[in-house]
């Protein structure tokens, strides 16, 4: 089938990539050129697992393309739509980049062979499907709500194998028919691997994103707030966590106490879902107030053990930052909260030096005011308190007795390493929750 990918970033460009795996011949849209000179030429634009030779594969084999003219969608059946819906200033999700891609969609819709479908992706406010989907019929498309929910550092296998799809279809009966089982056909090779299919309202599809997404910022907090009061008491939250996850009804996943959530999805999903849900004069979300407030208490908690370490004074000291990235095997850096400690940290005056296998590169090309060591032990050389922030392999594996810092002082910020090792090693050992 021909397929359109409107907004080729993190989600779009993996979408693409494994839509034109799983046989389609597929064009991704994006309004910046040099992502779209990079994509077309097989070169990822980002550190993803697995994508850039999904990505180089299907370019080399013709069934995959990018371009900025939207005019090359027109004979596409089936139109993904994945533009950012970043946070506005005041908390809730900027729909711009929607508008905007609808529109310039509208005019090439109606023109492929059979029905015209357009496919929601992004994660947006509810009702948004509702307000759209008159322009949509107007211009001869159906529209259908298929919110998206990979991870990143796992985009590739949770496009092709995901726990589950959602489909958010019009009241309209046969619109709804129409556009399920064109979508059933799209992904006729996930559903036919036993993928579960769950078909519903547009606003209750778009409610399980943003209730997902809540769901497990609460569970981090909630193990956050644990840490804090394991710190208080002695406690280990570690231990706590593993023991409370053995009960099923809990689950061990997302229980990993530490510096808290980032990156481009869980701090603005839960904010834009608690201001849409005030903007229908509803308080339900209010607690996610606390939920952000913790996730924010752990950024600042490890810049201040950081400093309290060296004497409450960091002024012109070198400090070592493992970890850029928001999470291990990616190089995303929104809203990380590594990068949102070093700059605190930095702020305070310290000489930070930050490493990150992925992000690092980028970092040094975007942000030539930070200093980026090419590895672990350059960034610890000489520092007087090594912060862990990202816990990638290649920091957990570090042999503490190789290092050669001013100070064997280290913080971990992800409960990532065996403090028993370190201290063996000689080095004071700060957990989260743990110490
Ligand atoms: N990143 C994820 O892991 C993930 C997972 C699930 C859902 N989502 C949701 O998917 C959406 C996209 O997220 P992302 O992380 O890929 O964002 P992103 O910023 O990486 O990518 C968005 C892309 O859209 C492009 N774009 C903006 N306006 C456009 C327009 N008018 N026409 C064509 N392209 C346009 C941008 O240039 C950019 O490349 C968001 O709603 C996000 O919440 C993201
Ligand atoms: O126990 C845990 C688990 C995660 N995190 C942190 O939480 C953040 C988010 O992690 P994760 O959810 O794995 O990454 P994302 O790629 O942002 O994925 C989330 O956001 C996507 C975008 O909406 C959704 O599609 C995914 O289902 C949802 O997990 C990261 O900073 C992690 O370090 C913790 O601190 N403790």
């Amino acid at each position: 089938m021909n397929i359109s990918v409107i907004g080729c970033g993190y989600l779009g460009a993996v979408h693409a990539a494994c839509m034109a795996e799983i046989g389609h011949t597929v064009v991704g849209v994006d309004v910046d050129e040099e992502k779209v000179g990079l994509l077309s030429a097989g070169q990822a634009p980002f550190h993803e697992p697995d994508f850039e030779e999904l990505l180089a594969k299907n370019v080399d084999a013709g069934r995959l393309r990018f371009t900025t003219d939207f005019a090359e969608v027109a004979d596409s059946q089936v139109h993904f739509i994945g533009v950012g819906t970043p946070e506005a200033a005041d908390g809730s999700a900027d729909m711009t980049y929607m508008t905007s891609a609808v529109q310039s969609l509208l005019p090439h819709l109606g023109k492929a062979e059979g029905h015209s479908i357009v496919v929601g992706k992004s994660t947006v406010p509810v009702g948004t499907a509702d307000s759209i989907e008159d322009a949509v019929v107007e211009a001869g498309g159906i529209l259908i709500w298929n919110p998206e929910f990979l991870r990143e550092s796992f985009a590739v296998q949770d496009t092709l194998r995901p726990d589950r799809l959602v489909y958010g279809v019009s009241k309209d009966e046969e619109r709804a028919q129409v556009s399920q089982d064109i979508l059933d056909e799209v992904y006729a090779n996930i559903i036919g691997a036993g993928v579960v299919r769950l078909v519903m309202d547009f606003p209750t599809a778009e409610l399980v994103k943003v209730s997902a997404n809540s769901f497990l910022a609460t569970k981090i907090s909630f193990i956050n707030a644990m840490a804090e009061i394991c710190d208080a008491t002695g406690a280990d939250v570690t231990k706590l966590a593993e023991a409370i996850g053995m009960d099923d009804r809990i689950g061990k996943k997302f229980l990993r106490a530490g510096i808290g959530y980032g990156g481009g999805c869980l701090p603005k999903d839960t904010r834009a879902f608690q201001a849409r849900t005030e903007q229908l004069g509803l308080h339900s979300l209010d607690f996610l107030t606390a939920i952000n407030e913790i996730n924010d208490r752990r950024r600042n908690h490890s810049a201040e053990l950081a400093i309290e370490a060296l004497g409450g004074d960091v002024a012109g000291k070198k400090i070592a930052v493992l970890g850029a990235a928001f999470k291990p095997n990616s190089d995303d850096m929104r809203n990380s909260p590594a990068l949102d400690i070093a700059k605190t940290l930095a702020d305070a005056g310290a000489t930070v030096v930050v490493t990150d296998p992925a992000a690092g590169p980028v970092l040094q090309r975007k942000r030539p005011e930070i200093t980026v060591a090419a590895n672990a032990h350059d960034a610890i050389n000489n520092s007087e308190v090594t912060l862990l922030l990202t816990e990638w392999d290649v920091f957990k594996n570090l042999d503490p007795t190789t290092l050669a810092p001013a100070n064997k002082i280290i913080i971990d910020g992800r409960n990532a390493l065996d403090p028993q090792v370190w201290k063996d090693a000689g080095w004071d050992y700060y957990g989260m929750g743990r110490s």
